[in-house]
């Protein structure tokens, strides 16, 4: 069983003051995008569990603490029954690791569906969410994908209506940026929201429901942004030059580092892509579309 899974964009990320059970209350608005994780689910013998990452993983182990492996025994444990099982899994990463977009969740996503399939295991999609939010906050959304409004810890999802297609431009940043370090200096900022203060402006929603790539632009907010520009002062250059080569927008993905840019068109987002590749620091760029579906089956040609 192969499982195709998408990187997220967050296009308003809100942080409300950190809780006691060390999470922050969010409203999370996600758009997953054509950049992808495959996972592929082959059968193993009954107790035997394993990963193997290829693909641009470097700094990923094989070993417990895999999300994929973690989701697959998760899996097994929750809802295989007697019977032991086992599987082997192969990730093959394009998604950049600890990059602010989400890999390790897509991973995760992947792999409770794939094993699913390969155990013919009868779970919900609402019971995979629920698994995948144990696994990380945003798990379940790998798995919806589209475009959702994540509240809670940013795992309690609803759709939300878009038209047509943004296209986006992503600057993958040579190191990562680690989630917990950012949620920590945000802390340390003093930057938390009342709860009140929780809540996305109608134009954001309106831009996403009409398509208007000029109207979300001058919507898009991440208030994580300030802990991780503090944490790597060398990505301001990098939303600056997006902008400076005519994208309507520059943001920081999530908890960083990596940085997306929004583009009026398919043409503006070539231009972007390609002048962007030379500005130091950025280790690669990649042109994607947005939304595109959440984790889904692929045959096993492609
Ligand atoms: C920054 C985002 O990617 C935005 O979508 C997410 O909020 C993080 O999602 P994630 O990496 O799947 O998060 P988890 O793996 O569940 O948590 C990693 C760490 O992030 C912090 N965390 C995460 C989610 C949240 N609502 N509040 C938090 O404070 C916690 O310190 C947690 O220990
Ligand atoms: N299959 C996996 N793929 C990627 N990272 C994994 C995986 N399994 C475990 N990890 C670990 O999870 C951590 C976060 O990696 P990930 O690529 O998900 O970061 P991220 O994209 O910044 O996360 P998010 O945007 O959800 O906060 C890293 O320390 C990584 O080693």
């Amino acid at each position: 069983m192969r499982v195709r899974a998408p990187a997220k964009i967050n296009l308003a990320l809100l942080v409300g003051r950190l809780g006691d059970d060390g999470y922050h209350p969010l409203v999370n608005l996600f758009q997953a995008v054509s950049l992808l994780d495959d996972v592929l689910a082959a059968p193993a013998e009954p107790g035997c569990f394993t990963v193997t990452m290829t693909g641009e993983s470097a700094g990923v182990g094989e070993g417990p603490d895999n999300l994929a492996l973690r989701a697959a025994r998760l899996l097994a444990e929750e809802h295989g029954g007697d019977e032991p099982l086992g599987v082997a899994l192969t990730v093959r990463k394009t998604i950049p690791v600890a990059g602010g977009m989400a890999g390790g969740s897509a991973d995760a996503a992947a792999a409770l569906l794939a094993c699913s399939v390969l155990w013919d295991l009868d779970v919900a999609p609402d019971q995979l969410a629920a698994l995948g939010s144990r696994l990380g906050a945003d798990v379940p959304f790998a798995l919806l994908g589209g475009t959702a409004l994540g509240t809670g810890r940013g795992d309690v999802l609803a759709p939300v209506l878009t038209s047509g297609t943004f296209h986006w431009v992503l600057a993958v940043a040579e190191e990562g940026l680690s989630t917990p370090a950012v949620y920590t200096r945000f802390d340390e900022l003093g930057r938390g929201r009342r709860p009140e203060e929780l809540d996305v402006p109608d134009e954001l929603m309106n831009a996403l429901r009409t398509g208007d790539a000029r109207a979300l632009a001058g919507q898009l907010h991440n208030d994580l942004a300030e802990a991780a520009l503090d944490l790597r002062p060398d990505l301001s250059r990098t939303l600056e030059r997006g902008r400076e080569l005519g994208a309507l927008a520059s943001l920081v993905s999530g908890s960083g580092p990596t940085c997306a840019f929004l583009c009026e068109d398919e043409s503006a987002a070539i231009d972007v892509s390609t002048q962007l590749a030379s500005t130091p620091g950025v280790q690669a760029v990649r042109r994607v579309l947005g939304p595109v579906h959440g984790a889904r089956l692929v045959s096993p040609t492609h």
